[in-house]
């Protein structure tokens, strides 16, 4: 929050926590340059320019574009992304970079021959935040506009870039490839593939059994 931005008493705001991260409260005290916050859990004193603003407003079930949050800023976006994940919502955008949260844990519901299809010529943003809508996206421009693109897929390790990677090969196999050759589709060889090339490039690490793997 801005030094300048004035913290009324009743108003509600993020505080940093060593435990959680951030914990919110109301404002029941403030000196202009201290305030004294009642959160849940407990009544934290901190500096009037370390505290963010919590919109009153926030949707239970948050918000599927971070651009439509009444503020920007990290304890927002977690409340966002927490939020989601809870209802089983692991994709959300920020305009048009999707965020992916890892749900360790197999949810097919929504990687089916009938979520492509839904998502085939889609605008963006039109259905709920999808690698098939990344994917869609790309594909459209590089047949529309003649030119290649690229999709940047970063994140740490375990964080879940292999997995989305296969959901945008996934889709663009798909879209690409129907023709059948020895009983098999171009998307099931292209996506079949994928085992043999990560035997060879990827190795178990402390965080993830099935790392890229580079020397
Ligand atoms: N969308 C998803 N659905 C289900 N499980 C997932 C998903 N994304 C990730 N996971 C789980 O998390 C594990 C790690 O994910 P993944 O291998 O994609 O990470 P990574 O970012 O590629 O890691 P590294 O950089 O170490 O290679 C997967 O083996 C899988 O169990």
């Amino acid at each position: 929050m801005a030094a300048s931005a004035k913290v009324a008493v009743g108003s509600h705001v993020w505080v940093e926590d060593t435990d959680e991260a951030w914990i919110d409260g109301e404002v029941v005290e403030s000196d202009g340059e201290e305030i004294k916050v009642n959160c849940q859990s407990k009544m934290v004193v901190a500096k009037v320019n370390s505290v963010y603003p919590k919109d009153p407003e926030f949707p239970e079930l948050g918000v599927d574009d971070m651009t439509k949050l009444a503020y920007l800023h990290e304890p927002g976006f977690l409340l966002n992304l927490k939020s989601r994940f809870n209802a089983n919502e692991i994709y959300t955008y920020t305009g048009n970079i999707l965020i992916a949260v890892n749900p360790f844990k197999r949810l097919p519901h929504l990687y089916g021959n009938d979520i492509m299809e839904q998502y085939k010529g889609t605008d963006f943003g039109e259905l709920s935040p999808h690698p098939f809508a990344v994917a869609d996206s790309a594909y459209r421009k590089m047949i529309n506009e003649g030119v290649s693109q690229a999709i940047l897929v970063s994140g740490e390790s375990g964080a879940g870039k292999t997995e989305s990677t296969k959901m945008l090969m996934q889709y663009l196999a798909y879209m690409g490839g129907k023709a059948e050759s020895e009983g098999r589709s171009v998307e099931q060889q292209v996506l079949e593939s994928n085992p043999v090339l990560e035997a060879f490039g990827n190795a178990k690490t402390v965080r993830n059994n099935n790392s890229r793997w580079i020397s």
